[in-house]
């Protein structure tokens, strides 16, 4: 049997058009156009590439960009005053520090620095505890387009056994929360893990967010299960794939989102989106209609 294919890049697509709209309408509205601030320590190839995909995006949909390009020599201070840059920049609405940071940075001290009404990932401290009281602001937009995936194609959760690989804190960590406010049983499963595979066994929906070609793979699957690949990893001959084996997934699994065109381009819109949430919280009365979106 094979599985449906969770399209996500036809859900972005949609979310483009919608977005696009609204932020037509927002800038005729406030003569303001809404601005993403990237902050990257420059060193991960991923991130490069996502940064190039992240600019042509934001050009699509009208907003602006601005890009903060650190050396790798540049010290926890240069960093900081580069994030503080942004945050008190009237200009940018929303600020992501391409994550992960080399590991010579305190990234948790590094999030504590931004205003966390620009924090368009959802990780500094305020949202991250909002999201664990289930009342999320800004949410981390990859895991939100997790969630977006599973509901536009009427996956059931409440109730269901959920297995998260993964706990960073912009994807695995948060997904596990968003999933657990959905009602799921989950369990967060991560490098000391003993006996994946009959963690995996036992799920209904699996979430890989570990950056592992061939993590997972069919003959680890309960028959049936949803599998939402956050993975994006890049081969020695630059294609790209998820941290799920696909072709042997997809024989067994009921659902599963493919790599490239899967969770990624959904990200982006989410991510978007956020921009535009905080322009309109920080430009806009909040009983101004747009505040809806
Ligand atoms: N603070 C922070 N927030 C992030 O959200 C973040 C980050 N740091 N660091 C880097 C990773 C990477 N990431 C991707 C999102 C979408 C695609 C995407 O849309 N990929 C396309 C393929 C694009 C291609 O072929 O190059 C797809 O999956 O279909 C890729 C990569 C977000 N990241």
């Amino acid at each position: 049997m094979a599985a449906m294919v969770l399209d996500g890049r036809a859900l972005a697509r949609e979310m483009r058009d919608d977005l696009s709209l609204r932020v037509a309408a927002y800038v005729a509205q406030h003569y303001h156009t809404p601005t993403l601030g990237v902050i990257h320590v420059y060193g991960d190839r991923s991130a490069e590439r996502y940064v190039r995909s992240l600019q042509i995006s934001c050009n699509r949909v009208g907003m602006n960009f601005k890009y903060y390009l650190l050396h790798h020599t540049a010290t926890q201070r240069e960093l900081e005053s580069a994030i503080y840059t942004f945050s008190a920049d009237p200009n940018v609405d929303g600020i992501i520090i391409q994550m992960p940071l080399p590991i010579k940075y305190d990234s948790a001290a590094a999030v504590g620095q931004l205003d966390h009404r620009k924090d368009i990932d959802g990780v500094h401290p305020i949202n991250v505890g909002l999201l664990n009281q289930n009342k999320p602001s800004l949410v981390p937009n990859t895991p939100a387009g997790g969630m977006l995936i599973l509901e536009r194609y009427g996956i059931e959760l409440a109730g269901r056994d959920a297995v998260v690989i993964g706990r960073s804190a912009i994807v695995g960590g948060p997904m596990s929360t968003m999933l657990l406010n959905a009602e799921a049983t989950v369990e967060i499963c991560h490098r000391a893990t003993r006996n994946l595979a009959d963690k995996v066994r036992r799920a209904d929906v699996v979430v890989t967010a570990a950056g592992k070609i061939g993590l997972v793979t069919g003959d680890m699957l309960k028959p049936g299960a949803t599998v939402i690949d956050f993975g994006i990893n890049v081969r020695p001959d630059n294609t790209i794939c998820g941290d799920v084996d696909y072709a042997s997934a997809f024989e067994v699994a009921g659902a599963i989102t493919p790599v490239p065109g899967g969770t990624g381009p959904v990200t982006t819109m989410v991510l978007l989106n956020n921009v535009l949430k905080a322009a309109i919280a920080t430009h806009v009365d909040i009983d101004d209609d747009m505040a809806q979106c």
